[in-house]
């Protein structure tokens, strides 16, 4: 065992598949607004929000002995390997003392969506994929104009992402659109119209206003 988070996240619940959290996945092409949005769930629905990206550069920063591996895959635009990013989402599900989340950019590829089944064998499926559809210009066009000094927002490196994005991550998106799970937003509207279709998906059916 290594960090006091780890251990005292060990005292209550020792794995994912005994914590059994409600979680969200939340897909998207780079640049499709989905830190934006989550920010927005997370203030009006009381979710948690872990981002896998933001998780593996919190990894690097940290000094890890992943960290250059981490990077390297980071610039390129590959998908690092599943065993990190799990153990890195586990740690973080277990150490927060709440039962939602939305898994950001999770899982990304078909071996991230087979290692996560494997390691809650099974004891979890997402209540639901919310989709975030959005051209590939548009995209383009934000992450350009993002300024937050990612190293991975220059042209070269977006175009990577595209790249991975639809080769592999779409698949995943498929898999669960064939088990009724995906919710699409357009994402290419406005921040603000963008909530509004993702509020009616978190609203519960009794909270929404009758038609008449
Ligand atoms: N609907 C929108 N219209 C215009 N700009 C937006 C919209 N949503 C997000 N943005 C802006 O686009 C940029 C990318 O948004 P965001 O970081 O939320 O995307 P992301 O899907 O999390 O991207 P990544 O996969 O690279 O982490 C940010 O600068 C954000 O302010
Ligand atoms: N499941 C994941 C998620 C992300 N990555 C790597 O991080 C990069 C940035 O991810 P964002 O969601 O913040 O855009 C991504 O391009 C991958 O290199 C990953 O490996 N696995
Ligand atoms: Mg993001």
């Amino acid at each position: 065992m290594g960090s006091a988070a780890e251990a005292a996240t060990m005292s209550t619940h020792g794995s994912l598949a005994e914590k059994k959290p409600t979680v969200v996945f939340v897909l998207g092409g780079p640049g499709s607004g989905k830190g934006t949005q989550c920010a927005n769930i997370v203030e009006h629905f009381g979710y948690t929000h872990l981002s896998a990206g933001d998780l593996l550069r919190a990894e690097i920063k940290s000094g890890s002995e992943n960290g250059t591996m981490i990077q390297t895959m980071i610039k390129e635009g590959k998908i690092v390997p599943s065993e990190v990013t799990i153990k890195l989402l586990e740690k973080a599900i277990l150490g927060i003392d709440n039962d939602k989340f939305l898994i950001d950019g999770f899982p990304r590829n078909e071996e991230n969506r087979a290692a996560f089944e494997a390691v809650v064998r099974t004891k979890i499926e997402p209540e639901f994929v919310l989709f975030f559809d959005c051209p590939e210009e548009e995209m383009e066009r934000r992450l350009l104009s993002r300024n937050q000094g990612r190293e991975d927002d220059n042209i070269e490196t977006i175009r990577k992402r595209f790249k991975v994005f639809l080769d592999s991550s779409l698949p995943v998106v498929e898999y669960y659109a064939a088990k009724g799970k995906v919710k699409k937003i357009d994402a290419a509207k406005p921040v603000q119209e963008v909530f509004d279709a993702v509020k009616t998906i978190f609203t519960p059916k009794d909270d929404k206003p009758k038609t008449v």
